[in-house]
């Protein structure tokens, strides 16, 4: 395909997600089964532009100002990817299956000859309903932290130190481009790469097969290192889900001692038991909602973690177009999730024990204020300080810009280069 034809599939799966609602990988996928003769290279080019257009739909629309599909990947295309004006009307020129030539008026939008007073949450490519929740997280850098999120994000993996070390799968990804993370010890980073760029399918390497490593945020492998599940402990993992994290803290525990794998969603939980097997991951009983109870485990857990279920505006690189489906309603009811969770899981914590409460967003409601909540409804728990923790185990590494009075850390993308993501933790006290 020539790049006229892959500007009008993009436009062609833009318009089926806006107008059926349906997630983005989802239309891409069904495009692709449907266009056979595609190979892979348009595929990504395709799913490069959709992907992109979503990231950058509000900054993109108010310079068009138009938000239909076409007019976002087209300039998505002449200004997001740097191809310029006239490299887009060749496009659409030289290819029969093209979208129709430029108009006059999307042209001069395109030459930027408006004298455009975008608005803030534009500019940051955030819904406009959720700015003021933007701007209570991040002040004046608000902006800089919506375009942070707006951009593509690299590849992270953690190295599954049951079985290999960092150095090792650096050897065997090295035709990758992958290096050392910058703050995990166990993580490695493939760069994103811009426009048509291909990310490698680190799946398809022998060494994932063999379990040497894991594909995992380098957010997410920081909330586990910080959690310190240690070598004989008594662990529950509360929203294990498809064992991300699980397979993080049992590494930690490098085996041993007990980790309990739990989610209220079995569908959630079925990918686990092949990835405990892959990864040489042996403490660890899953326990199925619909088949047991964790009632055995009340007030015995050294540690509680919660990877709480939440509107995932940390992770928007990712999923572009969970941005724009997000509601006042549906961040209510994470709201109200997140509440319940909490309460229901802090049961299994034993007396002196801990618990660590983590989420993939950056909006306080879903943070800061949920803590406070909990702790103002469960007096025998204490806030305990996350910095500190991070100032013990990762000493080198340079401090998290967002840290609350009580120590917790919100880790994103502008000032971590990581997913969004915030860390909290609480003592039970001691009888
Ligand atoms: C952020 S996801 C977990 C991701 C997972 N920990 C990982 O690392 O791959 C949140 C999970 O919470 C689960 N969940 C939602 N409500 C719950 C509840 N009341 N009790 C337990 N789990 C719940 C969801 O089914 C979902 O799998």
């Amino acid at each position: 395909m020539k790049d006229g034809g892959r500007l009008a599939a993009a436009i062609e799966v833009l318009t089926e997600i806006e107008s059926r609602h349906r997630p983005a990988q989802v239309a891409l996928k069904d495009w692709g089964n449907s266009h056979r003769f595609a190979g892979s290279g348009d595929r990504t080019a395709i799913g490069n532009l959709v992907f992109d257009a979503l990231r950058n739909r509000a900054s993109l629309a108010a310079r068009m100002a138009s938000d239909l599909p076409r007019a976002i990947t087209l300039a998505t295309y002449a200004i997001t990817w740097q191809k310029g004006i006239e490299a887009l009307s060749d496009a659409l020129v030289q290819d029969r299956h093209a979208p129709e030539e430029l108009t006059e008026e999307e042209i001069a939008r395109l030459e930027d000859s408006f004298d455009l007073e975008m608005s803030a949450s534009d500019r940051a490519d955030v819904p406009e309903w959720l700015w003021p929740e933007f701007v209570a997280a991040f002040n004046d850098s608000a902006v800089e932290e919506g375009r942070a999120l707006a951009t593509r994000a690299p590849v992270d993996l953690r190295t599954n130190t049951l079985k290999a070390d960092r150095e090792k799968v650096l050897k065997r990804l090295s035709h990758t481009g992958a290096v050392v993370a910058g703050i995990s010890p166990e993580g490695i980073r493939i760069e994103a790469k811009p426009g048509l760029g291909r990310m490698p399918h680190v799946q398809a390497e022998e060494g994932y097969r063999k379990g040497w490593f894991e594909l995992q945020d380098e957010a997410s492998q920081l909330a586990a290192i910080l959690a310190q599940a240690s070598q004989g402990e008594q662990v529950l993992d509360y929203c294990a889900g498809g064992g991300g994290k699980t397979l993080a803290l049992a590494a930690s525990m490098q085996n041993r001692g007990q980790l309990y794998a739990y989610d209220a969603d079995r569908l959630r939980l079925a990918p686990i038991h092949e990835r405990l097997q892959r990864a040489g991951a042996r403490n660890i009983q899953v326990r199925d909602p619909a088949s047991t109870t964790l009632a055995d485990l009340e007030g015995q857990m050294d540690l509680v973690f919660i990877d709480a279920p939440c509107t995932g505006t940390g992770v928007w690189r990712r999923r572009p177009d969970s941005k724009w489906r997000l509601t006042d309603k549906s961040l209510a009811a994470r709201v109200e999730d997140q509440q319940h969770v909490l309460q229901n899981a802090s049961r299994y914590v034993k007396p002196g024990g801990r618990m660590v409460y983590v989420t993939c967003s950056v909006l306080p409601r879903e943070n800061q204020e949920q803590v406070k909540w909990f702790l103002g409804e469960n007096r025998d728990f204490e806030s305990r300080s996350v910095i500190d923790s991070w100032n013990k185990l990762l000493p080198s590494r340079p401090q998290p810009k967002y840290v609350s009075e009580r120590g917790e850390i919100l880790l994103t993308p502008a000032s971590t280069g990581t997913d969004g993501f915030f860390v909290a933790m609480f003592e039970r006290a001691a009888p």
